[in-house]
């Protein structure tokens, strides 16, 4: 990895986090973006680490999204990536097969928990092509996702769905993404409970 100034932490736990909204109409300023204010309203909500928040509003263009992924990572040293619209069966929709290409191994349970999530909500969720990738450069790894589009769906599959008194029927997917981080060798993630309880393996426990 190239030693920047953006990639060094202002503290050892600090989280940084790369934010991709993938939008023609959002990018062309057809409408305001609603997609980086829905994702990061809800990780600082969620996380207790310092976080350091590297946005993007771009349009529908794999080389794009591709090239976005790969700076977020390796020029500003993110250790989470989270991409919001472009995962549908449009021809637009190409956010999926740009990310593949950045990543260097792809990791399925984040799409299928996340469509077994969105189906609880609507029945398009089956429409979504979703994926999650590591990508793994020296000396450096981050993890990148797709979330669906809908600004509503941002909280929907990170959170999970909940019953009335708070307690969760199917997980969110960010209930996986601190004990990820962990594996690949970036910060130790916290999170508030009541929005989402991260599970890890006793022995990965800190004390
Ligand atoms: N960045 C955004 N801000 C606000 N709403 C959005 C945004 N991205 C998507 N949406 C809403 O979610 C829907 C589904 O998202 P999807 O990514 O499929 O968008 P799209 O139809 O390809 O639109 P776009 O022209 O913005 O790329 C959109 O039709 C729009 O109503
Ligand atoms: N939780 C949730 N997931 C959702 C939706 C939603 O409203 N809520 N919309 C679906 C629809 S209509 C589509 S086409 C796919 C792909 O979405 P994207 O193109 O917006 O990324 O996500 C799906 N996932």
């Amino acid at each position: 990895m190239k030693h920047t100034e953006d990639q060094k932490r202002s503290s050892p736990n600090e989280v940084k986090i790369g934010l991709i909204s993938i939008s023609d109409r959002a990018s062309n300023g057809v409408y305001q973006d609603e997609g980086i204010p829905a994702l990061q309203s809800w990780l600082m909500k969620a996380i207790s680490n310092p976080c350091d928040f590297h946005e993007r509003l771009i349009a529908d263009e794999s080389e794009i999204i591709t090239e976005t992924i790969v700076e977020l990572v390796d020029d500003m040293g993110c250790d989470l990536v989270l991409t919001t619209g472009g995962t549908g069966p449009s021809r637009r929709d190409v956010t999926p097969e740009a990310t593949l290409e950045a990543g260097t191994c792809e990791m399925p349970g984040f799409g299928e928990q996340m469509r077994q999530i969105s189906l609880k909500f609507v029945p398009t969720a089956i429409l979504s092509r979703q994926v999650a990738v590591l990508r793994e450069i020296e000396g450096h790894a981050a993890l990148v996702i797709n979330l669906p589009g809908q600004p509503k769906a941002i909280a929907e599959t990170l959170e999970g769905l909940k019953d009335e008194n708070g307690k969760a029927i199917v997980p969110g997917i960010f209930a996986a993404v601190p004990y990820c981080i962990d594996l690949i060798g970036g910060p130790y993630i916290e999170t508030h409970e009541e929005v989402i309880r991260v599970f890890r393996p006793k022995s990965a426990l800190k004390k």
